[in-house]
């Protein structure tokens, strides 16, 4: 990694002094400060809660002792997106009393669909300040500390030392290893969910004599490998049904209820049954972390370990150099001086009824290889050379990768679109949807 520079870290800080007055404008004017630390245990509920709980109280097993336990035990939310939305509101509403949350992130449109816990008046709001408005809008007395800021090794210990129980409701390799390793230093339990497309997971990590998400993967995956839910998409109610079992899971473990078994839990929200648990076994004696003879005794570098960062949104990669792109604006060059050419949309093709250049002809790069001979057939048809072939796809990523897969066919100076359509709907169409 390369270190930075004073200067770099004078803008930084510059930058985040700014930012720290945008907030603290905007919580003000929200009039919804976080309830100051300490925070502070009670001996019994008051008649308020009494009320409140009252559906709870009167369960089998539960009572009044699950109840108090709640009341005074504190529960760190990570990532305040599709499963932390339904997670934290549930867990406040349920009667958690110190409840963070953790998300460097703000309200995007594109975010509602699932992360319902945040609304059209909060775009461009910190989630964690707007996850905090939520819960308190239905539970004045749940103490929220809101953290701005994304977890890494600098910050995790400090914080999530002050919690009983961690709630993973990131989106990434790097955070899901850093949250594992700091919970078992620390000796707390990690409720972690996934969920992608049609499917989400559910486990409980570090719990009684259960494994941790080590010994169950030692080694990260290759980047290249993990699905995100940019990419691939997600149904809005797969992670909620995740996110909500993690809230559920963090009850019992708080209350005493959950059974201790681990096991890992999967849903399939097209398949029948739409649940499978399966048992796992107990931790393993040669974890590196959780085993008999641990080799990481603190924090590492998760971004190094995994090869990719917490941040999953704008991957931009850089595969061609310059000469081999062009921009949104020049494509729009080429087409309003006729000149012939291919436009090549390597994207699925479901992706084309949401928006097209009705010119282009499209191979998903999953195919790419073995349809090239449409691509060529055209090419020889109309006289195209490779020099007049652009690739293009939504961020200009998998673009990048295509040009080089047809330079392999022999189709020489193909370029791509830099920034692929977002750019065209930025700079060129603004008429043309993004996604
Ligand atoms: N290390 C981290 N620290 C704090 N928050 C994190 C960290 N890693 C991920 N997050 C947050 O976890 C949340 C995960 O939410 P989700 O999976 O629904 O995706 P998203 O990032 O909001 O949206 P999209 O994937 O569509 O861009 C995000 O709000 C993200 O900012
Ligand atoms: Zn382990």
């Amino acid at each position: 990694m390369q270190s930075k520079t004073i200067e770099d870290l004078q803008l930084e800080n510059d930058a985040l002094r700014q930012r720290i007055k945008v907030l603290e404008s905007q919580l003000a004017e929200s009039n919804d400060t976080p309830l100051q630390d300490p925070f502070e245990t009670v001996a019994a509920l008051t008649n308020p809660d009494i009320r409140r709980f009252g559906r709870q109280l009167i369960l089998p097993r539960w009572g009044k002792a699950s109840q108090l336990k709640l009341r005074n035990s504190s529960v760190l939310i990570v990532g305040a997106g599709g499963l932390g939305a339904p997670a934290a509101l549930y867990l406040g509403a349920g009667g958690i009393g110190r409840l963070g949350i953790v998300d460097h992130d703000e309200v995007d449109i594109g975010n509602l669909h699932r992360q319902v816990i945040h609304t059209e008046a909060k775009q461009g709001m910190p989630k964690a300040l707007s996850a905090m408005k939520a819960i308190h809008a239905i539970n004045s007395s749940c103490h929220v500390v809101p953290y701005l800021f994304s977890m890494d090794s600098s910050n995790a210990m400090d914080v999530i030392k002050d919690y009983d129980l961690v709630v993973d409701a990131t989106d990434n390799v790097a955070t899901r290893y850093l949250l594992n390793d700091a919970c078992v230093l620390l000796g707390k339990p990690l409720v972690s969910g996934s969920a992608l497309r049609y499917d989400g997971q559910l486990t409980v990590y570090n719990y009684q004599q259960g494994p941790c998400y080590r010994c169950l993967h030692p080694v990260p995956p290759p980047p290249e490998t993990v699905g995100r839910c940019s990419d691939n998409g997600v149904l809005g109610v797969v992670p909620g049904v995740i996110g909500i079992l993690q809230a559920l899971e963090a009850m019992k473990v708080i209350s005493g209820l959950h059974p201790g078994e681990p096991s890992f839990l999967i849903f399939s929200a097209l398949s029948n049954p739409m649940f499978r648990t399966m048992k796992l076994r107990s931790k393993k004696k040669e974890c590196a972390i959780c085993g008999d003879n641990p080799t990481i005794t603190k924090l590492i570098d998760y971004v190094e370990f995994c090869g990719a960062g917490a941040d999953d949104k704008n991957i931009t990669q850089s595969v061609l150099g310059p000469n081999e792109r062009v921009s949104a604006t020049e494509y729009n060059h080429v087409l309003e001086t006729n000149r012939a050419h291919v436009l090549l949309d390597v994207r699925p093709a479901l992706q084309l009824d949401i928006c097209n250049l009705p010119h282009s002809l499209n191979i998903p790069i999953d195919e790419l290889d073995k349809r090239i001979g449409e691509l060529q057939d055209i090419m020889k048809q109309q006289s195209i050379e490779g020099k007049d072939v652009y690739v293009v796809c939504r961020l200009g990523n998998d673009s990048q990768l295509a040009v080089r897969m047809l330079e392999k066919h022999g189709i020489q100076g193909a370029r791509d679109l830099t920034g692929g359509y977002y750019q065209w709907a930025t700079d060129v169409d603004t008429s043309f949807p993004i996604y």
